[in-house]
């Protein structure tokens, strides 16, 4: 029969249907986070239940840490005591918990596929959008409310429409500097934030085939940005290599048995779609946003483009243009930057921080520029030490910084003030994300590696040009 990546995966794991209703899922591993948490197992408090799987469920401390002195105790007093809400219910269940300054410690779509807690095959939820980033094992990964993740604390299931099935496929090979996080933003630009609302999204074809495990990441990551419930990619031997070895991953005669039923985890040849959407690789260049939704991006050497050429109604436009102090037919190269954010679920990778290094190598960073490099997790921020690219980011004028959620969404200190400039290699850039009156330009670790060094949008091809010249 001809099925789909995705339906393979769903189907597996319904344990009851709902006529003309949602499918009961069970989930393989549930992921908690300090913010979506509290009311959850306060809910399982008053009704005197225990989580049922606390072996499938996995704790840590990221939205709301400082990413300075996490050794001294939390000064902010929400965030304290929501740290300390997660740690006491992780230990009256059982559930494993990372927090602050544990070497297992970061952001939670860092640390599910570095522990090999993310593995093929796999239902995998968290109260957080951005849990798409997990399909990029071949998982079906998605985010969940508050009341669900009671539900799943409780039952180790949930119930779900299935979404229907996209299948994005992108051919050919990226051009110079073209990173997964341009292709993803440029998959946005096209397809707007709500293109596929309604969808689970199955990325294929040669560009995807050819991304690190990291690149696929990011891609999956920013899925939900375009409306997805969720985007997936079929694993492969670099799927398995990722995840061999890994601390939770299945060993010996478990891992035979996975790797049997992983290989068998892709579309069929004659598998139906809902909707197909091609792009070729070679027409992406380097991405930047300009307005106030991930999907107002364009090509860095391109102008922001008259309200009549976008989609939407003009006056929302305007809106989001005002807010950026930025004017139609503007050309974005050149454009001041006073903040960098490198980090984040979506660019906060050790890959991330080797692309960010390329670029900073043997320059200094803009005087003007604060920057914020700030590692998805404490075993990001081990290999940054031992690769030597905190020396080269030393020597070029950067600090870095103790892993979390940052200035992606600035529930802690790091916010952008109001009216300047951050380019961010975060995933949204809505009014007020990253501090109230901060205005946020998405792009990739390589633009924000120019925009660093330079103090202006730069297009990173310059900088690396010069130096193979
Ligand atoms: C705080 C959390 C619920 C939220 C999310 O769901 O995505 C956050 O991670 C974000 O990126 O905005
Ligand atoms: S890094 Fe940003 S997008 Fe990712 S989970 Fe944290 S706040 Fe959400």
């Amino acid at each position: 029969m001809s099925t789909t990546l995705f339906d393979k995966v769903w189907d597996s794991h319904v344990v009851r249907s709902i006529p003309e209703g949602p499918d009961v899922l069970f989930i393989d591993r549930h992921l908690v986070h300090e913010v979506t948490s509290p009311v959850a197992f306060l809910g399982l408090k008053n009704r005197n239940i225990q989580v049922l799987h606390p072996e499938r469920t996995f704790a840590t401390a990221d939205h709301n840490t400082p990413t300075r002195n996490q050794h001294l105790p939390v000064q902010d007093p929400l965030s304290a005591k929501q740290l300390q809400a997660l740690e006491e219910n992780a230990a009256a269940h059982g559930i494993p918990y990372w927090g602050l300054g544990h070497e297992k410690n970061g952001i939670v779509h860092v640390i599910g596929p570095e522990n090999g807690i993310t593995v093929p095959g796999a239902t995998i939820v968290c109260g957080d959008s951005h849990t798409s980033t997990h399909g990029a094992f071949g998982a079906i990964a998605f985010g969940i409310g508050t009341s669900e993740v009671e539900m799943v604390l409780a039952t180790q299931c949930i119930m779900q429409p299935k979404p229907k099935r996209m299948r994005i496929t992108i051919d050919g090979s990226l051009n110079n500097a073209v990173t997964p996080k341009d292709v993803a933003l440029y998959i946005i630009s096209r397809l707007t934030t709500s293109g596929a609302t309604g969808y689970f999204v199955e990325y294929a074809g040669e560009v995807f085939r050819n991304m690190s495990m990291e690149g696929r990441m990011t891609v999956c990551n920013l899925s939900i940005e375009m409306g997805a419930r969720g985007g997936m990619i079929a694993p492969d031997e670099k799927t398995f290599e990722y995840v061999k070895g890994r601390e939770f991953a299945p060993k010996g005669e478990a891992w035979d048995e996975a790797m049997t039923y992983w290989k068998t985890l892709k579309s069929d040849p004659d598998a139906i779609f809902d909707k197909e959407i091609h792009f070729q690789g070679s027409d992406i260049e380097p991405m930047i946003t300009y307005g106030t939704n991930p999907g107002m991006g364009v090509g860095i050497s391109q102008h922001i483009p008259e309200a009549s050429t976008v989609q939407g109604g003009a006056s929302t436009y305007h809106k989001s243009l005002d807010y950026m102090d930025f004017k139609e037919g503007d050309s974005m190269l050149g454009k001041q930057v006073d903040f960098v954010f490198l980090g984040s679920c979506t660019n906060g990778r050790i890959e991330d921080f080797r692309t960010f290094a390329r670029i900073v190598k043997g320059r200094r960073k803009a005087d003007h520029v604060t920057a914020w490099l700030v590692p998805g997790s404490h075993k990001v921020e081990q290999a940054i030490q031992e690769e030597g690219i905190l020396d080269i980011l030393t020597e070029a004028g950067f600090e870095l910084r103790e892993p979390g959620c940052s200035a992606c969404l600035a529930m802690n200190d790091d916010k952008i003030p109001a009216g300047k400039y951050a380019v961010s290699t975060s995933n949204r850039n809505f009014e007020g994300r990253q501090g109230p009156g901060a205005r946020t330009l998405l792009a990739s670790p390589l633009v924000a590696a120019a925009a660093a060094v330079t103090g202006k949008v730069t297009d990173p091809r310059t900088l690396l040009e010069l130096e193979t010249a």
